[in-house]
């Protein structure tokens, strides 16, 4: 059923603004128009940072506690409207309703949790070796910051940015995805309902976000970006950022070992490897992307879990029981496509129907296959769809070799009973994030981030306030 098109404008200075170019949000799921909204340009882009500077001189003095007081009123704003935003995600990203209720959930908890952390960016005082002197450390925010996030998690990676940056004193510009601005949108709209006063947060949508990005990142009023997307985009940002020695936040590509060691609970090693492969159709960079199975337990484990694969409903996320619902466009299908026909050649066994689920829409059944081997593209690089490659390994330390031999560090997954290979595995793998019997570790209070080619900085968790933050130190001689 096609619900009412969106009509929106970018959000500059408080005032909702069109452009002389405009275009569609396509649902993945039955390619009708969703929305519209202006393509913005590098005008829109400066008017974007004029605001955000503006702003910043007020929203910077104002107290930790008059922030906080905005970002709770937001936070109930965003509650009394969840319903209506994960709807519109659910339409212009894909995935299930159930899940698009959650993603604000998991959004909203990070407004919660930094009103609250806003009060708690403490100083020092440090003990002088002159005794007319005092030496104290401040923290101050950054300035303007400027946010890009992707199409697969439209409110959280928002707010994940935008939570911290305005509890440290930050004034934001935001480029969201071109397939998803529409959830963007009403955030912004909520945040303007709660009172948050205009220039604190700026959206630009547009169709051209080399244009409108390489304006921030040519201002040198912006002193920070902040990144969520694949790593070569992540890469040209921070080549960028250093001509005007930005801060550069980056959560980029991930490449998730999880590994099924041979005393693990199987029941539970199925419940955390569907849970983590298979969330928004495969489609966030923590999704385990290699499946390393203890030799010794393969038979039954690849039995459960083909089965609970086989169950998975796929379809429009807006109906009833979808749990699998379209990829976000034809590149990602066919991206999935390559990675299965490549495992096919290589000798791997598929378990199901390799084959598109509809005629309209973007689906793709959930497909497992065994015998993968290491020289497989599904095993080096980032499938980013519903495809669950199985390998098979005899020894713990041979799995965590061949878990680490990527340039990717963000997510690892271990299922064990034991301490000691629990132990063994989360201090072996390099990666930022290490779910331990754990498939969905991602939550606001910890850090969230990656090693090696997975990004820079954390988000989430004080660590994430941090990254808004300036520290300064000053000495008084009281001489
Ligand atoms: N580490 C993480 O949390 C995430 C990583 N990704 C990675 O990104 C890929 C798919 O997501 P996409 O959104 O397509 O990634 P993408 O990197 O193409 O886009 C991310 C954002 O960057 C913008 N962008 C694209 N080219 C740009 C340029 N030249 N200058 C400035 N901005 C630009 C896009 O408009 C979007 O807002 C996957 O490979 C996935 O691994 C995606 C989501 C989350
Ligand atoms: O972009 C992503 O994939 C998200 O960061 C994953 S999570 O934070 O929702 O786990």
């Amino acid at each position: 059923m096609t619900e009412q098109l969106l009509e929106k404008g970018m959000l500059l200075n408080g005032q909702w603004v069109q452009a002389e170019e405009s275009f569609f949000v396509k649902n993945p799921a039955t390619w009708e128009n969703v929305g519209v909204v202006p393509s913005g340009t590098a005008a829109h882009a400066k008017q974007a940072v004029d605001a955000a500077a503006s702003a910043f001189v007020t929203w910077s003095k104002a107290t930790a506690y008059e922030r906080a007081a905005f970002l709770e009123r937001w936070f109930h704003v965003i509650e009394s409207r969840l319903e209506e935003i994960a709807r519109v995600m659910t339409q212009e990203q894909g995935k299930p309703l159930t899940e698009a209720i959650g993603e604000v959930r998991y959004a909203n908890s990070f407004l919660k949790w930094y009103a609250e952390e806003a009060k708690r960016v403490y100083g020092e005082i440090i003990p002088a070796s002159v005794g007319s002197k005092r030496l104290l450390v401040q923290k101050q925010p950054v300035g303007v910051v400027a946010a890009v996030t992707p199409w697969n998690f439209p409110a959280a990676m928002i707010t994940r940015k935008v939570a911290p940056a305005l509890a440290a004193g930050c004034t934001v510009v935001i480029k969201p995805a071109e397939h998803t601005p529409l959830t963007a949108l009403l955030l912004a709209e909520c945040a303007q309902e709660a009172g948050i006063p205009e220039g604190v947060i700026n959206i630009v949508t547009t169709l051209h976000p080399a244009e409108v990005v390489d304006t921030w990142m040519e201002d040198s009023r912006v002193k920070k970006i902040t990144f969520t997307g694949s790593t070569p985009v992540g890469k040209l940002l921070m080549r960028k950022a250093a001509d005007t020695v930005k801060k550069v936040s980056l959560e980029l590509g991930g490449l998730a070992p999880f590994i099924i060691a041979e005393d693990a609970n199987l029941d539970e090693a199925v419940q955390g490897v569907m849970q983590s492969k298979f969330r928004n159709a495969g489609q966030t960079c923590v999704c385990a992307n290699r499946i390393y199975v203890h030799e010794n337990i393969k038979d039954e484990f690849l039995e459960a879990f083909t089965q609970a694969v086989a169950d998975l409903r796929v379809g429009n996320g807006l109906d009833e029981g979808t749990e699998i619902g379209p990829l976000i466009n034809e590149a990602a299908v066919q991206k999935v496509k390559r990675h299965l026909e490549d495992a096919q050649a290589k000798g791997a066994a598929v378990h199901g129907e390799a084959v598109l689920a509809s005629s309209v829409g973007h689906f793709m059944k959930p497909i497992v296959v065994s015998n993968a081997t290491d020289d497989m593209l599904c095993m080096q690089e980032e499938t980013f769809g519903p495809l669950a490659p199985v390998s098979i390994y005899t020894d713990d330390a041979e799995v965590v070799q061949r878990a680490n031999n990527t340039p990717f560090g963000l997510a690892a997954y271990v299922y064990t009973q034991s301490l000691q290979k629990a132990f063994f595995f989360s201090e072996n793998l390099e990666y930022g994030i290490v779910g331990v019997n754990d498939g969905l570790p991602s939550v606001a209070q910890a850090p969230f981030g990656g090693m090696k080619e997975s990004g820079l900085g954390r988000e989430g968790g004080h660590h994430g306030l941090e990254e808004f933050l300036e520290t300064k130190y000053v000495s008084l001689n009281l001489k």
